[in-house]
């Protein structure tokens, strides 16, 4: 009986179809094949679109992975300045210009080699920004000559407005060694009176604000608190380990504002939120962190910890 179904079968399969007289096995044969290349073609979609809908998720505000906005150059300091280790420990917000995937990380010798040099401008220049601007030259003594003030605080809002004219004295702290020495009423003026929106950030040792200049370019301004003297001692430490030292893992201190009681950092602007908002912030379903963006991310911090 199985012969017969056998002889049968093949009886069958061998007989020629009126498709190109192709016999009945071989076109079975490329039909199983076809239904083979098109389920694998429909697996292959679905994948797509899976993967399109999760791209959708992450937020549009935020950029996909946190893109150095610009570099940051590295600068040759005073060797006989050169701040101890201690004191150039940066903070991890310090740290938010981080390398791209594949971006070639310095390597700690070339950011090692320090040497001398003449940063400042001439003294009492006015800046195009309109700003006016203390010198200081890294000399034998790093002293530092502040030019005559006229006029003080006069508008604006938040804590610094009850600085009256009087009160705006010649700052106490020399031998900085370098820096801008920004007025507190041209701070005030570029932060719209430190108002509560214009406030980016707040730490340990102070609240942090987004300050636009005349030519619209941004900085990033920390008015220090001042409790028990916490400012003088933060304002100190970072002007002498940041203010001095360019480095691309670091946020570059342009300045600094010292009137009366008042301490306040002047730091580039940049826009690529902190560490903190990128590992455990609404980035949604997926990270946009990558493992080889967090390899970079942790090899960046610690070149950024180790740049004597
Ligand atoms: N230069 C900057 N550009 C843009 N945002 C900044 C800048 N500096 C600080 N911020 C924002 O302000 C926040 C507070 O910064 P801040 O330096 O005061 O604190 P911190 O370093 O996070 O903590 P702490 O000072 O207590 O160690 C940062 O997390 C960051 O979001």
């Amino acid at each position: 009986m199985s012969e017969y179904k056998a002889a049968f079968l093949n009886d069958e399969l061998s007989k020629r179809t009126f498709i190109f007289g192709l016999r009945l096995w071989v076109v079975l044969g490329i039909c199983v094949g076809a239904a083979f290349v098109l389920l694998l073609f429909l697996i292959s979609l679905w994948f797509t679109s899976k993967r399109n809908n999760t791209a959708q998720h992450i937020p549009s505000q935020k950029p996909m992975i946190p893109n150095v906005s610009k570099e940051i150059q590295e600068i040759r300091i005073d060797h006989a300045r050169k701040p101890t280790r201690h004191q150039q420990q940066p903070k991890p917000h310090q740290l938010l210009a981080l390398p791209p995937p594949n971006h070639p990380l310095p390597d700690s010798e070339s950011v090692g080699t320090i040497e001398r040099q003449a940063l400042l401008l001439p003294l009492g220049e006015e800046s195009p920004i309109g700003l006016q601007r203390i010198h200081i030259e890294i000399g034998k003594d790093h002293r530092i000559s502040y030019p005559e003030r006229t006029g003080g605080s006069s508008h604006g809002s938040g804590e610094t407005r009850s600085v009256d004219q009087g009160s705006i004295a010649a700052p106490e702290v020399s031998h900085l060694g370098w820096g801008h020495w920004y007025t507190l009423r041209e701070l005030e003026a570029s932060t719209n009176g430190f108002a509560d929106e214009n406030v980016i950030g707040e730490g340990g040792y102070g609240i942090v604000y987004r300050g636009v200049l005349a030519d619209n370019s941004q900085f990033a301004v920390k008015n220090l608190l001042n409790n028990r003297g916490q400012a003088e001692k933060e304002f100190k430490v970072e002007v002498d380990a940041i203010g001095r030292v360019r480095h691309k893992n670091l946020v570059r201190l342009l300045g600094y504002c010292a009137e009366g009681a008042h301490r306040m950092l002047v730091y580039e602007y940049v826009d690529n939120g902190n560490l903190e908002q990128w590992l455990h912030g609404d980035v949604g379903p997926y990270s946009p962190l990558t493992w080889e963006i967090r390899m970079n991310i942790i090899l960046g911090t610690a070149k950024g910890y180790d740049f004597n």
